[in-house]
C-alpha cells in the first residue's frame, strides 16, 4: 500500500474528533484513514473482511499522532442490522461521530443486457442504499441530538467520475448518480443542524486492491484508458484523500451539496471503458464522413 500523504493540514487538526470510514481497510479508504489518524482523529474503519481490517489497523496505528487511533468493525453495508451495530460501536469507542466517509463500494463489469435483476440490486445496495442507511442512522442517533449545530458533522460520499454514463458498469453509474442527488437532498435538509454533505468523484485511481477485482481485464483497461485521461496517468489514493480530509474539516464549513472531481482533467466525464469491438458505427444519414473521422 502506498504511504505518502499529501496533507497540507496543520498537525492535530482532528484531535478529539471521531470519523467512520467504510471500506477503510484497503485502497482509498486506507489512505483516508491514514491521513486522518496522522492528524489526531479517532477512526472506525468498517468492511466485510475482518482480517483485512485488522491487518490495516495495525499498520495504520503506526501513523497515529496526538492520540489518533484506528478501531475496526466488521460490517456489510448492505445490511441494516450491521449499519446499526456500526453506529453503536462507533459511539461506544469514540464517544462521538464528527465525520462519515461513505467509501465502501464497487461493481462488476457487464453489458446492461446481461445484468440480472439481483446483480443490479446488489450494486445499488452496495453503493446507494448503504449511503442512505448509514447517513440516516448517524443523523438520527447523533447529529440531530446535538444542541450546538456548530459542532455537528460532515459526510463525504465517494462516487465516480461518470456524469456521462458508465458503459459496462451501468448499474454502478446509476447508483452513483443516485448518491449525488441524495447528497444534495441531505445537504439541504440537514444544513440547519450543521451537517454538511458532499461528494468526491474520483477518475481512474490506481489502487492495488481496487484493480485486483478486475483480474486480467484491468491491464487492458489501463492501456486503453490512459490516453483518454488529460493528465495521461492514473491518480493516487493520496490525491483523493487530501480532498476528502479537507471536506471533513472545518476549513470546508461553507461547502455543502457539492460534487468535486479528482480525475486528472476528465471533467467527471465518461470513463471510456469500451464495450466491445462491435464492428459497426452509426454513420451519418446524409452525406459522408471522412475515414479519418471514424474509429
Ligand atoms: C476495470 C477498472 C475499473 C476502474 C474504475 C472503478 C474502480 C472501482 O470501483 S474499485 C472498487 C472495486 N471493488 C469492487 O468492485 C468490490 C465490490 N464488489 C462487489 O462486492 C460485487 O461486485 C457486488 C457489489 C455485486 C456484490 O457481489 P456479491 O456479494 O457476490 O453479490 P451477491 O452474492 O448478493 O450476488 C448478487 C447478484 O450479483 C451477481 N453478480 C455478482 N458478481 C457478478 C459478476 N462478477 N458478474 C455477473 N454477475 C455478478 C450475482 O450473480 C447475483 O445475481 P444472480 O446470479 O442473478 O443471483
Ligand atoms: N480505484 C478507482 O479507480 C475508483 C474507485 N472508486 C470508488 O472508490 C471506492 C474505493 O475504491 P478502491 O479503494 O479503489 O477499491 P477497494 O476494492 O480497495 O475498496 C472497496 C472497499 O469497499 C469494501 N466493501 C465492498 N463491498 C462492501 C460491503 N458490502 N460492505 C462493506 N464494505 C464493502 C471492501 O472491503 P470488503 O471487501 O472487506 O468488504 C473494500 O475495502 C469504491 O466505492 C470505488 O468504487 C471510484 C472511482 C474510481
Amino acid at each position: 500500500m502506498s504511504s505518502l500523504a499529501l496533507t497540507p493540514f496543520k498537525a492535530g487538526l482532528f484531535v478529539g474528533k471521531g470519523i467512520i470510514v467504510t471500506g477503510g481497510g484497503t485502497g482509498l479508504g486506507y489512505a483516508i484513514a491514514k491521513e486522518l489518524v496522522s492528524l489526531g482523529a479517532k477512526v472506525v474503519i468498517a468492511a466485510r473482511r475482518i482480517d483485512v481490517l485488522e491487518a490495516a489497523a495495525s499498520e495504520l496505528n503506526k501513523s497515529s499522532q496526538r492520540g489518533g487511533k484506528i478501531y475496526v468493525c466488521q460490517c456489510n453495508v448492505r445490511n441494516e442490522d450491521d449499519i446499526q451495530k456500526l453506529v453503536t460501536f462507533a459511539l461506544e469507542t469514540m464517544g462521538r461521530i464528527d465525520g462519515l466517509v461513505n467509501n465502501a463500494g464497487g461493481q462488476f463489469v457487464s453489458p446492461v443486457e446481461n445484468i440480472s435483476a439481483r446483480g443490479f440490486k446488489a450494486v445499488v445496495e452496495t453503493n446507494l442504499l448503504s449511503c442512505f442507511m448509514l447517513s440516516k442512522e448517524i443523523y438520527n442517533r447523533w447529529w440531530s441530538l446535538q444542541e450546538d449545530s456548530k459542532t455537528s458533522g460532515s459526510i463525504v460520499n465517494i462516487i465516480l467520475a461518470n456524469k456521462n454514463g458508465f458503459p459496462m458498469m451501468a448499474h454502478s453509474g446509476a447508483a452513483r448518480a443516485g448518491v449525488e442527488n441524495l447528497t444534495k437532498s441531505m445537504a439541504l435538509e440537514w444544513i440547519g443542524r450543521g451537517v454538511r454533505v458532499n461528494c468526491v468523484a474520483p477518475g481512474i485511481i490506481y489502487t492495488e486492491s481496487g484493480f485486483a477485482n478486475y483480474g486480467e481485464m484491468a491491464g487492458a483497461f489501463l492501456s486503453s484508458v490512459l490516453p483518454c485521461i488529460p493528465a495521461h496517468r492514473c491518480g493516487t489514493a493520496e490525491e483523493v484523500s487530501s480532498l476528502v480530509v479537507f471536506l471533513l474539516s472545518d476549513a470546508a464549513v461553507y461547502i455543502t451539496g457539492q460534487n468535486m472531481g479528482v480525475d486528472g482533467g476528465m471533467g467527471q466525464g465518461t470513463i471510456p471503458l469500451r464495450p466491445q469491438d462491435h464492428g459497426a458505427s452509426l454513420l451519418p444519414v446524409y452525406g459522408e464522413l471522412p475515414m479519418k473521422a471514424r474509429l
